[in-house]
Formats: structure tokens, C-alpha cells, sequence
């Protein structure tokens, strides 16, 4: 049975199921899908030649999950630096970023052109999850249109390459390139467009939900949270 890949309202009718039914919070599966995150850099990035991570965060749960990926990957052994924009006032989000700071992790507001492809090793794309609509608006208009010049680093998208339509994927271009994507839960129609290196992460779906929405998820080897699904077939809902 081929992998389901979701439409934008199933998967945040699914996400929001997690949170009532599933009796799961906000903070449980950001943990998940952030050390999914890391997990999966682990496995394609070796830290002894991608030390220097620079993660970007968004003003929604996307960038909740790198903040969450930052702190494991400094576990991990990286050198995580955070470009955090529009910081959120929810307590949850200023928690997240005083246990970066408590592990010194430089937390900056803007970028830097010439410091962007220099100072970096790996890009993490944790602006835009599968909330995003419409057209960029500022102020990550002027941040994507930044990120897409530059070929090295290599970009990882969290959830949905920033900028890319969650369906119908990466529109006029307006998009990141990224080389590799890690899908939460389960990939989103516009990973259909997606031709790099492809991880499934957020191991937590209970088999009632797996069930109702035939995601038809592949087996996680072992006590891993992810799985590479680049070779998998995926059919669209
Ligand atoms: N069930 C799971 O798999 C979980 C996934 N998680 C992650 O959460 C995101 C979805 O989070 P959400 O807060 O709903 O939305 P986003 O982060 O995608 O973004 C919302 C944020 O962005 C702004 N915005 C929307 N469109 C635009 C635009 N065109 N220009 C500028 N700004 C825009 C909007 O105003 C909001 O502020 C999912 O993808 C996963 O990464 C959870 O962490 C755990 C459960
Ligand atoms: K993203």
C-alpha cells in the first residue's frame, strides 16, 4: 500500500485530532518532530563536516520545531547558531529559546549576506510548515529571496520547503531548493515535487488515526525516529 501524502486541511485536521482525541500537547509532539529533526541530519550530515548548522526559525509551530531541533543537534555535537526573526510572546516559544541561550546558542534577528554561505555548513529550513498561504510576506519575502542564492550550504526543510505551495509545491519558483525534506506525521502533497533525499519523522500517530486517514505509514527501524521514505512510492489523497 503506497504512503498517503495529505492535503493542507487533512493535515492540520490531523494535527489538530493529536491534540483533542489524541490527548497529546503542543510541547509533546514539537519535541518529537524536532528531535526527528536532528535525528535525520545525523544520518546524512555528518557533524564532523556540517559542525556549523544555522537554523531558521519561523513565527509559527515550523519554527517551534527547529528551536526544538537546535538544542538536540548541540547535543548531537553541532554548532547550532539560530536566526529567529519574529519571535513568538507564547510562553512556550520564550521557553524554547532561553534553553537555547542556556546552551549558548547565538539566537540572531538578522542575516547576513556574506556571512550566509561562509560561516555555515548546513541551512535548516524551519520557517513555513503546512500553515503557509499565499504569497511571502515581509519581512521572509527578503529572507527566502536570500536563502535561494545560495547553493552551499546544503538546505534540510522541516515539513514543507519554505515558500513552496503545501499542494501543488513549488510555484513560480518562489521557493527554497532544498536537499533534503523531513515530512512530519506524513508528507504533504507538494513533497510529490520533491526529488532529494526524503525522511518521514514524528513518531507518535496512533493506530486509530493511521487507520481513519489510511495513512498507510512505513515501519520505523529499530528506536529511530525517522525513516527514509526517499525510494518509497507515495499516492496522492
Ligand atoms: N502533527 C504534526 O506533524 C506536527 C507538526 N508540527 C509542526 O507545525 C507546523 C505547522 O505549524 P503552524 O503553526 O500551524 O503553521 P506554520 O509554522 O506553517 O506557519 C504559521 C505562521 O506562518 C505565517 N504565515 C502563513 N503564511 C504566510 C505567508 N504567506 N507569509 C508570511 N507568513 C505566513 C502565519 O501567520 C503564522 O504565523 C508543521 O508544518 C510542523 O512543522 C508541530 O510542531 C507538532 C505536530
Ligand atoms: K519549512
Amino acid at each position: 500500500m503506497a504512503l498517503k501524502f495529505l492535503t493542507q486541511k487533512i493535515a492540520q485536521a490531523i494535527d489538530e485530532e493529536l491534540f483533542s482525541s489524541g490527548g497529546f500537547s503542543v510541547d509533546q509532539l514539537m519535541e518529537l518532530a524536532g528531535l526527528s529533526v536532528a535525528q535525520a541530519i545525523t544520518k546524512v550530515y555528518d557533524n564532523s563536516k556540517y559542525s556549523r548548522v544555522l537554523i531558521c526559525c519561523g513565527p509559527g509551530n515550523n519554527g517551534g520545531d527547529g528551536l526544538v531541533a537546535a538544542r538536540h543537534l548541540f547535543h548531537f555535537g553541532y554548532k547550532p547558531n539560530i536566526f529567529y526573526p519574529k519571535q513568538s510572546k507564547k510562553e512556550l516559544y520564550e521557553r524554547l529559546v532561553i534553553q537555547c541561550q542556556s546552551l549558548e546558542i547565538p539566537i540572531v534577528t538578522e542575516l547576513s549576506n556574506s556571512s550566509l554561505t561562509n560561516d555555515n555548513d548546513l541551512i535548516v529550513d524551519a520557517l513555513f510548515g503546512f500553515s503557509f498561504t499565499g504569497e511571502i510576506r515581509p519581512p521572509f519575502d527578503e529572507v527566502i529571496q536570500k536563502l535561494k542564492v545560495t547553493n552551499i550550504p546544503p538546505i534540510v526543510s522541516v515539513d514543507i520547503p519554505s515558500g513552496w505551495d503545501v499542494e501543488k509545491g513549488n510555484v513560480n519558483n518562489h521557493g527554497l531548493k532544498p536537499s533534503m525534506l523531513i515530512s512530519l506525521t506524513a508528507p504533504k502533497l507538494c513533497a510529490n515535487y520533491f526529488n532529494g533525499k526524503h525522511f518521514l519523522g514524528g513518531r507518535f500517530v496512533p493506530p486509530g488515526l493511521k487507520e481513519k486517514y489510511e495513512l498507510n505509514l512505513p515501519l520505523y527501524p529499530g528506536t529511530d525516529q525517522v525513516v527514509d521514505i526517499t525510494d518509497l512510492p507515495g499516492e496522492k489523497l
